[in-house]
């Protein structure tokens, strides 16, 4: 496997407040690799360095062995979480415009076909929907048929139809030997689109590996959900966390610890017995869940 790029102890400070602290991670040629983790965590500054928009406080970028230079930035695709486009422009118009930026570029209408735009091509790019929006900026960035493409929060506020419609073009674009770097803070998105994930919190990389293996690394058993409401006081349990709405339980012996609530009296009503995902790794993880300012507690 080749890696395309490489990231070396790469830090950004603003002022004296680190953004990103010392992360190494590598992506190999033709995945999908994704940095994940809650607002503020660092992810667009990494991705900002790594596009040249921001020059790295200290660290290095390896793009195909070397450091990254200026033509290399030429091969890269970008889609930005907002980008300014021309007013009154149609699709079409939008995309001819962004063709003429680049030597290199490929057929629009193989564009417009692949980003599903066939419907909009006349339409003024300002009355298109978020979904639709989104896939113009994705065939924008794919325009000068980049060897990596950048996706930072693609699909952030689109409703689920949209997002899967979105995940679907993503997964096409992979199966043509493309490389993506993804920026999300949905871990089930990361978890359907992603080879590899990074996991970031405050600026570093607090776990990295496939969805499945850090699954299975960190969760050993089954992963018990109770309503909070049925515990009154905090529960004699290893591994208990308690989110917004529920205690969750980490247990390698689901029967014991079944039969350990009903000593402790504890209502059973609305348990739940199930796999653990990204959400409740990234809450292990941190004591804090990815959406909600929630606390965990060990007991
Ligand atoms: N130009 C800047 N000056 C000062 N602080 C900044 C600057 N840009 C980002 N930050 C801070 O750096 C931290 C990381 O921000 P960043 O935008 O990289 O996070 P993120 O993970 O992409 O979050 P989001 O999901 O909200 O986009 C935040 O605390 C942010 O306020």
């Amino acid at each position: 496997m080749t890696t395309i790029l490489e990231v070396k102890q790469l830090s950004k400070h603003f002022s004296d407040f680190c953004a990103v602290d010392k992360i190494d991670f590598k992506v190999t040629k033709g995945s999908c690799f994704g940095l994940l983790g809650p607002n503020g965590a660092g992810k667009t500054t990494t991705i900002e360095m790594l596009e040249g928009i921001l020059t790295p406080t200290s660290g290095e970028i390896l793009f195909n062995g070397q450091g990254i230079t200026r033509e290399d930035f030429q091969k890269l695709g970008i889609q930005f979480q907002h980008t300014a486009l021309q007013d009154y422009l149609t699709v079409r118009e939008t995309l001819n415009l962004f063709s003429s930026f680049y030597k290199k570029t490929v057929p629009i209408d193989d564009l417009i076909t692949q980003c599903q735009l066939t419907d909009f091509i006349n339409v003024d790019h300002r009355k298109l929907s978020g979904g639709q929006k989104q896939r113009l900026l994705l065939a924008l960035a794919l325009i000068n048929d980049p060897e990596l493409i950048f996706l930072d929060e693609p699909t952030t506020g689109l409703d689920p139809h949209s997002r899967r419609l979105f995940w679907d073009l993503v997964n096409d674009i992979k199966a043509a030997g493309k490389t993506i770097l993804l920026t999300t803070h949905y871990m089930d998105e990361a978890e359907y689109l992603c080879d590899q994930i990074a996991i970031m919190d405050k600026g570093q990389i607090i776990a990295m590996n496939s969805p499945e293996n850090l699954l299975r690394e960190h969760f050993k058993g089954s992963l018990i959900s109770l309503p909070k409401q049925n515990v009154a006081s905090q529960i004699s349990f290893a591994n208990a966390h308690y989110s917004q709405d529920s205690v969750l339980i980490h247990s390698d012996n689901t029967e014991a610890t079944l039969a350990q609530l009903l000593t402790e009296q504890i209502s059973l009503q609305g348990l739940q017995v199930k796999s653990a995902n990204l959400d409740d790794l990234f809450l292990k993880l941190t004591g804090h869940a990815l959406h909600t300012n929630e606390e965990k507690t060990d007991v």
